[in-house]
Formats: C-alpha cells, sequence, structure tokens
C-alpha cells in the first residue's frame, strides 16, 4: 500500500464519515421531498447540505462517486406506489448560482466554451415540479414524473384532468416520438383558494364525525375529532409541495371529502412548458423558436421569457424580477438562463445531473422553518384580542423575525398551527412576516393546541365579539383595561398627536402597567396631566421577555423613555444598578406635558382617540369650527358638510361624546389647563366668514411661505373668514404654495385652480382677492 501521512489519512477518514452521515440525510430529505410532497428542513439548509457535500468532494475526490447526491438527479420512485416509465431521454436537473458575479462568470464561461456568440434566453425559475409529457404523432401517451432522471412516475390520468394538457396536439406535422418537458404548478391566488377550502373541509368533516356520533353511545370527544380532521385535511405549506402532492395522487382510492379535496387540487393546477426530449431534428434553431412551436400545438408556453445578445440583459433580467418576484402569478425561486442556439446544446453537452448549456440563478429564500413558541394574544388600543406567534428567532429576507401576528383564532385554525410545531414561517421583503403553516410531518405528539382565553389577558374581562358574528374578539373594558389605556396613552404622545417626547411604547407602559408594587399613576388618560414628580418615581417597567416569557422589572435609570420597546426587551437580560434620587426622565416627561398643553386644537382632537379621526379629520374640524364646543354643538349634518369630514365621522364624533368618562377626560384636561381652542378663531365655518377679506374662500397653504409657519398660514386664512382646507379639490379657490410644495400642487395644476407664491398670500389675506388683480 502507498504511504499515506497519518494527518492525511484521519482527515480523509473524517471526511469519509461526515459524507456518508450527509448523504443519508440529503437522501432522506429527497424522499420525503419528492415522493411525499413535505420539506422537512427549508430549502436553504438542503442546499447547505448538498453544498457542504460538493466542498468535501472537491477536497477529497476519492470520496465521489457515480450515485453521490451532488452527481445525480433528486427524486426517487420506489415509495409512492405509482406506476413507472422509463423516459425515451433522460430528465436532467440544473446546476445553480446564488449570485450575480457567479451568473456573469458562467456565462463568461460557457460562451468561451461555445467558442461564437451566444444569445441568452432567460426565463422565470417556477417553483413547481418537473412533468415530461410523451406525444406520439400528436397524441399523449403518456406524462411522468422526473423522477430519478431516468424513471419517473406515470400520472397520466391526473394530467389530462388539466385544462393546460393537450391530449392531441393542434395543427400537423408533428414528430413520431417527442417529449415536451414542463413545469406544474399552482399559482398564489389558486392556493389561497385551496387552502380556504381545506378549511372548510376541516370543518365539515368534523361537523360529521359529531353527527355520526350522536347514534353512538359514550362522550363524543372533540379534541380526537378535532386533531383527526386536521390530519385529513391539513394546510398546505406552500404551492410547490401541494402541487407535487396535487400531480401525484391516486384519485381512483379516494371517496367523499377527500375525493372533494383531491379533485379542487388537481383542478388548481396549471402548466408552462420549457423544453423538449428525444427530438433529435426539430426544424428551428433555437430554445426561443421551439416555445414558438409548442405553442403553435397549443401547449402553454410562459410569457415571462427573454432573448438577450449579451451578458447584461441577463443580470437585467435577474435584477428586474428581483424587484418584480410577487408580481407573476406564479412563485419563482429563481431565474433559468438557457443559450439559446440548439447547434450549442449538443456541442455543450451535460453531466450526469445537468446540462452544461443551462444554469439556475437563485433568489434568497423568502421562506424558513422555526419553531412555533407560542401563541400569545395581545389587546390593542381599541380593545381587539390579536393572537400573534412567538418563534424562535429565524433569519428570512434579510431580517430576524420572532413575532408573526395570526390575526384571530379563527385564522390560527385556519393555518392549523400547534404550539411547539415546526412552522413555515415567510418573509418577502419588507412584506409583513406570516406563519404559513405547520410541518405536520415533524410532530412528536408533545405540541398542543392554541385556546382563545375566554378573559382579556390583561384585566380579566370576559371578551366578547363586538357586535354579534364578528370573529374578533374584543375586551369591553375600554375606560380601564390597562392594555387599552397603554395603547390610548401611546396614541396621545405619538408625532400624528400630542407629538410629546418621551411618551412613545415605553413611556406607556411605565405610566399604565398594573405590574409594578404600587397603583399606575395613570388609571385612564384622564390623568395624563395632572401626573406628579412624587407619582412618577420611581418609574419603573415590566418587560415581558418574548422569548422566555419571563417579567422583569427595570429600575429607574435604566432605560431612557424614548428607547423603543425592544431594546428594552434585551436590557432585561443585564443587571442595572438602582439609581437613587429625583429622575431626570419623570422631570422631562413633566416639561414635555406642560409644553404640550398649548399644541393646536386638531392635535388634541386625535388625542381623543375617536374612531376614524386622525390628522386629517381632525385639522378640517378644527379649521372649520375653531373650538371643542363648536364641534359639540354641531349637528350630525353639520359635521358632515365640513370638507374632508363626512357621515362615518360624524357619527364617530357625536357617539364619543355620548360616554361619560370621554366627556371625564376633555375636562380633566381643560381643568389642568388645556385651552381646547384655537386662538384667535372667529367661530364656525361661514358664519365667520360673512365679514372677512376671505368671506366664502377655501384657501389650501403647502410648502414653506416665507414669512409664515405652516400653523400661522392656516390661522392667517381663518383670521381673514376664508376656509383654511388641508386638501385640494375643485372646491378650493386658491392655493398658496412654497418650496417643498408637492402633490396638493400637482393636483392644483390638474383641477386649474389658481395658485399663488407667499407674496401674493399676503395680499390676499389682508385686502381680499381683488387686490391680486
Ligand atoms: N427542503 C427540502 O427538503 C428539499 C429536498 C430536496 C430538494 N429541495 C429543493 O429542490 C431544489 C432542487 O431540486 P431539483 O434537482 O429539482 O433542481 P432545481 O429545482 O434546482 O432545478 C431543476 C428544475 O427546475 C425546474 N424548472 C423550473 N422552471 C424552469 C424553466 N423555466 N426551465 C427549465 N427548468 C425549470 C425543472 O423542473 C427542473 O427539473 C432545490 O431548490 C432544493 O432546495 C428541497
Ligand atoms: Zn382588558
Amino acid at each position: 500500500m502507498e504511504q499515506v501521512p497519518e494527518a492525511t489519512r484521519t482527515s480523509l477518514q473524517r471526511a469519509h464519515a461526515e459524507a456518508e452521515a450527509l448523504t443519508a440525510r440529503i437522501l432522506e430529505l429527497r424522499e420525503a421531498y419528492y415522493e411525499r410532497d413535505t420539506s422537512l428542513v427549508d430549502d436553504a439548509e438542503y442546499d447547505g447540505l448538498i453544498h457542504r457535500l460538493e466542498e468535501l468532494e472537491r477536497l477529497f475526490p476519492e470520496l465521489q462517486s457515480q450515485d453521490s447526491p451532488t452527481q445525480t438527479v433528486g427524486g426517487g420512485t420506489e415509495t409512492s406506489g405509482l406506476a413507472t416509465i422509463v423516459h425515451a431521454e433522460r430528465m436532467l436537473s440544473l446546476d445553480n448560482v446564488f449570485s450575480a458575479d457567479e451568473l456573469r462568470e458562467w456565462c463568461v464561461k460557457t460562451a468561451d466554451a461555445a467558442g461564437r456568440p451566444v444569445h441568452w434566453l432567460t426565463e422565470l425559475k417556477i417553483d413547481g415540479l418537473a412533468i415530461n409529457l410523451r406525444y406520439e404523432h400528436g397524441v399523449l401517451t403518456s406524462a411522468a414524473t422526473r423522477g430519478d432522471g431516468r424513471t419517473g412516475e406515470l400520472v397520466t390520468e391526473n394530467a389530462l384532468r388539466l385544462a393546460d394538457v393537450p391530449e392531441r396536439l393542434s395543427g400537423t406535422g408533428h414528430p413520431a416520438l417527442v417529449e415536451v418537458r414542463g413545469e406544474v404548478f399552482i399559482p398564489v391566488k389558486a392556493f389561497e383558494r385551496l387552502n380556504a377550502l381545506q378549511a372548510e373541509l376541516r370543518e365539515r368533516a368534523f361537523a360529521e364525525s359529531e353527527e355520526r356520533s350522536k347514534g353512538r353511545a359514550g362522550a363524543f370527544d372533540e379534541q380526537k375529532a378535532r386533531a383527526s380532521a386536521a390530519r385529513r385535511f391539513p394546510a398546505f405549506a406552500n404551492p410547490r409541495n401541494a402541487a407535487s402532492g396535487g400531480l401525484r395522487q391516486q384519485l381512483d382510492k379516494k371517496d367523499g371529502l377527500e375525493l372533494e379535496a383531491a379533485l379542487a387540487r388537481v383542478g388548481s393546477l396549471r402548466l408552462y412548458v420549457h423544453g423538449i426530449g428525444a427530438w433529435p431534428d426539430p426544424p428551428v434553431a433555437s430554445q426561443s423558436e421551439i416555445y414558438g412551436l409548442l405553442e403553435g400545438w397549443g401547449l402553454p408556453t410562459t410569457p415571462y421569457s427573454r432573448v438577450s445578445p449579451d451578458v447584461d440583459g441577463v443580470i437585467a433580467y435577474v435584477e428586474h424580477y428581483g424587484e418584480h418576484r410577487h408580481d407573476v402569478e406564479h412563485e419563482i425561486d429563481g431565474i433559468v438562463v438557457k443559450v439559446d442556439e440548439l447547434a450549442l446544446h449538443d456541442e455543450l453537452g451535460a453531466t450526469s445531473r445537468a446540462p452544461r448549456w443551462a444554469i439556475a440563478y437563485k433568489y434568497p429564500p423568502e421562506e424558513v422553518q422555526t419553531t412555533l413558541l407560542d401563541i400569545v394574544v395581545s389587546i390593542g388600543r381599541t380593545g381587539r384580542a390579536t393572537p400573534f406567534a412567538v418563534m424562535a428567532p429565524a433569519h428570512v429576507s434579510g431580517s430576524t423575525v420572532r413575532q408573526a401576528t395570526l390575526h384571530n383564532q379563527d385564522v390560527v385554525k385556519a393555518k392549523g398551527v400547534l404550539i411547539g410545531d415546526t412552522v413555515v414561517l415567510r418573509k418577502a421583503g419588507d412584506v409583513i412576516p406570516e406563519v404559513l403553516g405547520p410541518v405536520v410531518e415533524k410532530r412528536d405528539g408533545t405540541e398542543r393546541e392554541f385556546v382563545m382565553p375566554a378573559d382579556c389577558p390583561e384585566c380579566g374581562t370576559p371578551l366578547a365579539p363586538a357586535k354579534e358574528g364578528d370573529v374578533d374578539l374584543r375586551c369591553p373594558n375600554a375606560r380601564a383595561c390597562p392594555a387599552q389605556v397603554r395603547g390610548r396613552v401611546e396614541h396621545i404622545g405619538s408625532r400624528g398627536a400630542l407629538d410629546i417626547e418621551g411618551l412613545g411604547e415605553v413611556g406607556a407602559a411605565a405610566l399604565t402597567q398594573p405590574e409594578i408594587p404600587r397603583p399606575a399613576p395613570l388609571e385612564t388618560e384622564a390623568g395624563l396631566f395632572d401626573l406628579t414628580l412624587e407619582q412618577l418615581m420611581p418609574i419603573e417597567v415590566v418587560v415581558r421577555d418574548v422569548e422566555t416569557g419571563e417579567r422583569k422589572t427595570l429600575p429607574d435609570g435604566s432605560y431612557d423613555l424614548r428607547t423603543p420597546f425592544r431594546k428594552i426587551v434585551q436590557h432585561a437580560r443585564k443587571d442595572h444598578p438602582a439609581v437613587e434620587g429625583p429622575s431626570e426622565v419623570a422631570k422631562t416627561l413633566l416639561d414635555e406635558l406642560e409644553k404640550a398643553k398649548t399644541k393646536e386644537l386638531w392635535r388634541f382632537l386625535v388625542a381623543l382617540n375617536i374612531r376614524h379621526v386622525g390628522p386629517v379629520a381632525a385639522r378640517a374640524l378644527a379649521d372649520w369650527f375653531g373650538s371643542l364646543d363648536a364641534i359639540r354643538g354641531a349637528t350630525r349634518e353639520e359635521l358632515a358638510a365640513v370638507d374632508g369630514v363626512g357621515g362615518i365621522i360624524a357619527d364617530a364624533v357625536l357617539d364619543w361624546f355620548t360616554i361619560d368618562w370621554h366627556v371625564d377626560i376633555v375636562e380633566r384636561w381643560a381643568a389642568a389647563g388645556v385651552q381646547w381652542a384655537t386662538p384667535g378663531h372667529p367661530g364656525p365655518g361661514n358664519a365667520a366668514a360673512a365679514d372677512g377679506p376671505l368671506a366664502g374662500l377655501t384657501v389650501v397653504a403647502t410648502g414653506a411661505l416665507e414669512g409664515y409657519t405652516r400653523e400661522g398660514a392656516q390661522e392667517a386664512i381663518i383670521r381673514a373668514g376664508g376656509k383654511a382646507a388641508s386638501s385640494v379639490s375643485k372646491k378650493t379657490d386658491f392655493v398658496a404654495a412654497g418650496p417643498g410644495a408637492g402633490s396638493k400642487l400637482t393636483k392644483a395644476e390638474e383641477l386649474g385652480v389658481r395658485i399663488i407664491d407667499a407674496a401674493q398670500f399676503r395680499i390676499l389675506v389682508e385686502q381680499g382677492p381683488a387686490a391680486l388683480d
């Protein structure tokens, strides 16, 4: 035997052991994926295993064998029980690249190997499963999955149920034999409908077993019946696996609800064809022309393919769909780039698992798997009870996700997730993260069902629908539920309301927490302007660590009231020395509150947390009426007539004042020094307009008007008897525009409203419109 240094031998042994373990794992994942339509890990993890195996084989070429997963087309045909067929020509996989640089490199290398100019055909990589349609003299004789590339599973009957699969090709002159390759997929919209149907079938299955139990002795086990319904009609985790299972299911073995589900699943399948096999001499010279031929035969080709004469075109295509990934009807996991010239396909050839004339560029994954640690119910500002998922931190689409809303108990049910499940989590770009569903195969029996609490987790009041038939539950204790007070106080401090520095999420929590070892300083927001330094010291915040559920008290001084909640949660893991003496934070907050008392009326209207009354409606009301008393005294018609208000808001305003504790807020804030009026406002709307220079005119001020602040300009309009509107409409008489004016100016131009500058504005408010001409 050849002399091998000891160190090398042991590292080879270690590599060998690792490669063996990797191979076993990959084969197990492939079997689940291709034959049982299940992803036991997310794609990135699977790709990582393949990548590691390739690396080991590169370092130790002696490890590589012909049947290594790096050399074979994934997928077998053994366990599904479907009949098989040998493809006339092998079906291959695709090699992958993961960055634009690698892709460019591949294009350059391939063009070099071709030795002449190459045209690039770029297509979307459809996230579905491959199908092989065998046509003999224009008639479909079989349809099969890819299988291991040589032998596939027969799915002819199901394939014929697809509207996209013609049994006979149109046109004439069909070859004696051709294999048409394509991708079967479920469009995103159809996938959503399919999961809605699964949820409905789950309910019907449960109802059926309840019905059946009536004829039998013994108690009906509801839990068991629900679990069984959930097993029969699980939520599908992603369109790819749902499509694969849909094409491969054995319809003749199903009946009742199962058959209904199966037919719906087959019915949602679509096809785009993207290649041919076993046709040695097609009458065209390029892949793109092949598509033209296939289309002529009545086969659907993708509308998204492009031919580029250079690599820049390829990269531009990749970038375009990187941004518009979700504007496509189906899911894509990347881009496929193909050499367009057919002659080059023969010259470049293929490896044992992939052609050398095509490559797949993979986008970063948007779906990962993580553990659902808990489902927690949070109570919002309006009392709405929202269950949300607390998950082990997962990295997806460039950020770390730990939480996702589950909306309400019906959504939790529809998704079919249990606490403790491995779940598929999706986050696409800037889109809000979403739990798609459970990986049912990974359950070990310790998972438990989420039960919507009967009572508010923060104040113990029984939860109830706002009105009969509502799915969403609310805590009806609007006045004193700490969660709702906290939400309202945070809203009061927000930028669109009183804009109080130090009164954010944490500040609001500090003032309303019921769990600190003393009464919370605020029972409701009515006392906001009566807060004293004694009450505020020491401010403590109790935080709940979202991962461990642990509750901790933060001593004063260990945080800043403006610190976002997230950071506080991290702080909670460290120890903080208690700080003695008067709190700077508390003093700052009191100063800020004092300053806020003289802020504009509209800000106070927003701060009242009246439904539908945001900054726009509040400004409209404040501009027109000038005082809260005038608003309270107005009729529904008078309120609704104000530009930017309308009937819904008018009702919400009037309703709000019918509740005693609401009125109490107004009175206590007034007693603490809040004005509830715009100084110098001449009184409601048109009444005031009678004698000013702007009588009966509506003016919009926008941009920086020299000599006026934003509020100053509005006051000037009102003082002159005009109406200061916040949006431009046909009723607007003048738009005073300064630098920085944006959409309002554009709108004015569109509508032909007269536009004036700062100097003209001054003339207008002092002397009236006649002075302008
Ligand atoms: N999560 C798991 O457990 C698991 C297990 C196995 C495989 N996978 C995933 O499956 C993929 C690997 O599987 P693969 O070998 O099928 O390779 P692949 O999906 O990377 O590429 C080859 C396939 O792409 C398809 N395709 C889609 N659009 C196409 C187009 N326009 N032109 C040509 N072909 C197109 C074809 O069906 C072809 O067979 C990886 O993304 C991997 O992560 C995941
Ligand atoms: Zn409550």
